[in-house]
């Protein structure tokens, strides 16, 4: 199957009509710097560039080390969702669920565990996430996270080095929730051998196994992620374990190559990086895996749109959802919003909110940063106008 990223990355319904300067689009622009409760994916505050646009605030929010060209798809995103700020219509028709669709290569996928969570009104469930910290840390991470029913830990933070720290922290989750399924996330940090030598320590905890989903992204590049599950599943001891692509779907030029190389048993898919919640609707469904809801660590109003994307795919799949990885406003010691999107009784609201003005001002991100999101917004429009 050919794949074509511009294309199926950007809304079909992304108006043709930009105008030249963003500013005719997008009437406030504010950029805002929040700090975060722990250290997560290295950064200790996260500053984030809020847009209103026709029908609402969206957000735009690309790491910063990202170039124009993976950041502009999430300006698509914020695009579509200032539009669309319940969702795009006539995604999805309720009843052919995206978790039971065939993979694209026939490759064997073992039967998805039970699901982890099930649609209630117009919230979503929602898992923890626990960053890299020391396991005594743990409860006080975990107790962020109201009544949800999975935690996904994150892991190899140092890479191989990472092991002992890795194993007290999941033995640790294991301990304080232990109700709670778990989830692994390595960022791609390991290599094929120390994947395999992680998991054979892990797999020695108490309810390990039985508790474990997936591992996330466990290895960097999609030919190592196909080569590790092969030998996963040739594995006496590890044959049961499940992998999720993250980085491999996220920013990869071709997302359909995890499951052309049966890479994965499962993916992650994000709102703003993959160019809003049709683009990401429509690699879900190409992909034919079952999918998990991700946030890119945004403020409540980014988050939203990741709300609407497993909103979309819940009532795809009947009401069955993958709990989403969009708790992650818990990780954030201030937010834009009255009412931050934290999870309650393991979901989170999924309507529109509003920015609140004050709540901008107090978190202002410093003159440079201002001046710098403006010049990245400029180039992203720019780009997107000419795709
Ligand atoms: O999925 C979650 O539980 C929370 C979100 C999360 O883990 C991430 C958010 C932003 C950047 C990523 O490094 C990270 C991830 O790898 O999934
Ligand atoms: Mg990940």
């Amino acid at each position: 199957m050919s794949y074509s990223l511009s294309a199926a990355h950007l809304p079909a319904d992304l108006p043709s009509d930009l105008p030249a300067d963003p500013r005719e689009f997008f009437t406030d622009v504010r950029v805002v710097e929040l700090p975060m409760t722990t250290r997560f994916r290295g950064i200790t505050s996260r500053q984030v560039c809020l847009l209103r646009g026709p029908k609402g605030w969206a957000e735009f929010s690309p790491f910063p080390e990202y170039g124009p060209q993976e950041a502009h798809r999430w300006l698509a995103a914020a695009i579509e969702f200032s539009l669309n700020p319940h969702g795009p219509a006539g995604l999805l028709e309720p009843g052919t669920s995206t978790s039971s669709a065939s993979p694209a290569k026939a490759h064997e996928v073992p039967p998805a565990p039970a699901y982890s969570g099930r649609l209630s009104g117009a919230r979503v469930p929602v898992n923890g996430t626990v960053p890299a910290v020391s396991a005594e840390d743990v409860p006080g991470v975990l107790d962020r996270f109201d009544g949800v029913g999975v935690f996904k830990i994150k892991i190899a933070e140092h890479g191989a080095a990472s092991k002992d720290a890795d194993v007290a922290r999941v033995r640790a989750v294991l301990a304080a929730s232990p109700n709670a399924k778990i989830r692994l996330d390595a960022n791609g940090k390991l290599s094929i051998d120390e994947a395999v030598a992680h998991l054979r320590k892990l797999i020695t905890l108490d309810g390990f196994v039985q508790r474990l989903e997936y591992v996330e992204q466990p290895v960097a590049n999609v030919e190592d992620m196909a080569r590790l599950r092969e030998r996963l599943q040739a594995d006496s001891e590890l044959c049961g374990i499940r992998i999720a692509a993250d980085e491999n779907i996220r920013r990869s030029d071709d997302p359909l190559r995890v499951a052309q190389l049966g890479a994965a048993d499962h993916i992650v898919v994000k709102a703003q990086p993959l160019g809003g919640v049709a683009a990401a609707v429509r690699i879900v469904q190409s992909c034919g895996l079952p999918a998990t809801v991700s946030s890119a660590l945004e403020s409540s109003i980014g988050l939203a749109a990741g709300a609407q994307l497993a909103l979309a795919l819940a009532r795809r799949g009947e009401g069955e959802v993958w709990a989403a990885g969009l708790g992650t406003a818990s990780l954030l010691a201030a937010d834009v919003v009255d009412h931050p999107r934290r999870p309650h009784g393991g979901t989170i609201n999924t309507d529109p909110m509003d920015v609140s003005v004050q709540l901008a001002e107090d978190h202002r991100a410093p003159a440079e940063a201002q001046e710098w999101w403006r010049a990245r917004l400029a180039a992203c429009w720019k780009l997107l106008r000419e795709a």
